[in-house]
C-alpha cells in the first residue's frame, strides 16, 4: 500500500487536471480523480499520466515549444460507484477537492455523505473538504447540503473529523487540444489558491497535516472572495458578451477591442473596484496593479480562451451574489455609480447560444416577461432605478454592436 497521503479530486476537467491536481502530487498526495465521465476515468487509469502545457504568450511568439508539466501516478474512480466509497475510506486520506461546477455540489454531497458515514464506522481519520467552485462560500454550501444526508451519529462525527474550508480559486484553464493524448491541459502560467485557514482541522487547527505547495491560508477569506469573483470574474464575463456580440470568439480578441477593453476598464477600475476599496479597505493603487494584470491575463494569445465557455450558464452568472449584478449591488450600497457593470448585464442579457440551455432560458424570458420585468427579477434593482435605467439604456445601446 502507497504510504503518501491521499487527495480525491471530484471532476477531472480543466481545473482538476490543469490545477489542484498539479499542486497536490508536487506536494506529495497521491491524487484519485473521480468523475461521472468514465471514458475520462478509463483514459486516467490507463494512462496514469498527463502533461500540463504552460501556455505563456511571450515564450509563443518567441516560437518557443510551451513547457510541459508531468503529472503522474493519478488514478481515477467513477463517482458513481462503491469504489469511490472505498477511497473516502482510505486511511491515508487527508483531502477532498471539487471542481465540478456550482449546481453539480447538489449531486456530489450524498455521495460525500456516504462517504464520511463510512469513514466513520471504519474508524477513518480527520479529513478537510474544499470546493473549488467560482462562488462566494461554495464550501460552505456544500457543508450544508452534505449535512442534509447525515444522520446525526454521523453529522456529530463530521463536527469533529471534517473540516470544511471555504477558498478561492485562480487559474484560467480553457478548452485545450493542441496535445496527443485527451488528459493534457493548456494553463496559463499565473494560479493562487487563496483557503480559509480557521476552518481547516487536523493535528493543528487551521492548517493542513500535509501542506499544499501554492495554497495561501487567510483568516481574511471573504476579502479574498469578493476580490477575486467581481475583478476576474466579472472582466471575463463582460469581456466574453460583448466578444460574443461582436462576433469575436476568445477573449484575447475580445478584449483586444478597444470598445470592449473600455467598458471592462471603466467596470473593474471606477466601479467594482472602487466599491471594493471601501469596502475591505484595499490600497487603491495596489488594486488597479492587480486589476491591469488581469487584463494583461486575458490579452494572453496563448492562451485563447473560447468566448463561449466563459459566458456558460449566463443565468448563474447573473446571479445576485455572482460577478455582474453582486458587484453592481457592492456599489449601491457604498455610494458609487453603475455605468459599465450595467452595460455588462446588459451584454449577458444578450447572449444568445442555442448550445447553452440557460441562454435559452434566459433569451426565451426577456421576449416572454418583457426585458423591464425580468431585470428587476434577475437582479432586485427596481424599476425606474438609476441602475435599471442604465441596464435598459445600454441594452439598446448594445444591439448596435451585434455582429450582422
Ligand atoms: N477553467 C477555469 O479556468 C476555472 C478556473 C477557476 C475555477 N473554475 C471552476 O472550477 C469548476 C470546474 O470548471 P472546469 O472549467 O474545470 O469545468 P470542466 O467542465 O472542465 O470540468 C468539470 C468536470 O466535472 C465532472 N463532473 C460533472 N458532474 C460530476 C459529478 N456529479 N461528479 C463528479 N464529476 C462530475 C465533469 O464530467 C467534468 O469532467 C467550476 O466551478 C469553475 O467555475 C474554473
Ligand atoms: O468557470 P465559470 O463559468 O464560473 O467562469 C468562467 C471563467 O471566468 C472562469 O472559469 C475563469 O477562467 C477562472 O475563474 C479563472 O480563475
Amino acid at each position: 500500500m502507497s504510504v503518501k497521503p491521499r487527495a480525491i479530486h471530484f471532476g477531472a476537467g480543466n481545473i482538476g487536471r490543469g490545477f489542484i491536481a498539479p499542486l497536490l502530487s508536487r506536494s506529495g498526495y497521491h491524487v484519485v480523480f473521480t468523475d461521472v465521465d468514465k471514458g475520462l476515468i478509463d483514459t486516467i487509469n490507463e494512462e496514469k499520466e498527463y502533461g500540463v502545457h504552460i501556455l505563456d504568450t511571450n515564450a509563443a511568439a518567441d516560437g518557443e515549444e510551451a513547457e510541459v508539466q508531468k503529472i503522474i501516478h493519478v488514478k481515477g474512480v467513477l463517482s458513481t460507484t462503491d469504489d469511490l466509497i472505498r477511497e473516502i475510506e482510505h486511511p491515508k486520506l487527508k483531502l477532498i477537492t471539487t471542481a465540478v461546477g456550482l449546481p453539480v455540489l447538489d449531486k456530489v454531497a450524498p455521495t460525500l455523505a456516504k462517504g464520511i458515514r463510512a469513514r466513520r464506522l471504519s474508524g477513518g481519520g480527520t479529513i478537510n473538504i474544499i470546493a473549488c467552485e467560482n462562488a462566494i462560500g461554495a464550501t460552505a454550501q456544500l457543508a450544508e447540503k452534505v449535512r442534509a444526508h447525515l444522520a446525526d451519529e454521523d453529522a456529530a462525527w463530521a463536527a469533529q473529523h471534517v473540516g470544511f474550508a471555504n477558498c478561492s480559486v485562480d487559474r484560467i484553464v480553457p478548452p485545450f487540444d493542441d496535445a496527443d493524448s485527451v488528459l493534457d491541459v493548456g494553463v496559463e502560467e499565473f494560479f493562487e489558491w487563496i483557503v480559509e485557514g480557521p476552518s481547516l482541522k487536523g493535528a493543528k487547527a487551521g492548517r493542513l497535516d500535509v501542506p499544499i505547495d501554492g495554497m495561501t491560508l487567510t483568516d481574511h477569506l471573504s476579502a479574498y472572495n469578493e476580490r477575486k469573483l467581481f475583478t476576474l470574474n466579472a472582466g471575463h464575463a463582460i469581456t466574453a458578451y460583448l466578444g460574443h456580440l461582436k462576433g469575436l470568439a476568445t477573449v484575447d480578441a475580445s478584449i483586444e477591442d478597444a470598445d470592449i477593453a473600455a467598458v471592462v476598464r471603466g467596470a473593474l477600475h471606477g466601479e467594482a473596484g472602487a466599491a471594493l476599496c471601501r469596502k475591505h479597505k484595499f490600497d487603491e493603487r495596489e488594486h488597479a496593479a492587480y486589476i491591469e494584470k488581469i487584463i494583461v491575463r486575458f490579452q494572453n494569445a496563448a492562451v485563447k480562451d473560447d468566448v463561449v465557455r466563459v459566458g456558460r450558464q449566463p443565468l448563474r452568472k447573473l446571479g445576485r451574489g455572482d460577478r455582474l449584478v453582486g458587484p453592481a449591488r457592492m456599489c449601491t450600497e457604498y455610494g458609487v455609480a453603475v455605468r459599465h457593470l450595467a452595460t455588462g448585464i446588459a451584454a449577458a442579457l444578450w447572449y444568445d447560444n442555442t448550445e447553452d440551455e440557460q441562454s435559452v432560458e434566459m433569451r426565451r424570458a426577456v421576449a416572454e416577461k418583457g426585458l423591464e420585468k425580468y431585470v428587476v427579477e434577475l437582479t432586485g434593482f427596481e424599476e425606474g432605478s438609476d441602475v435599471h435605467q442604465h441596464i435598459l439604456k445600454s441594452y439598446k445601446e448594445l444591439e448596435g454592436w451585434k455582429k450582422v
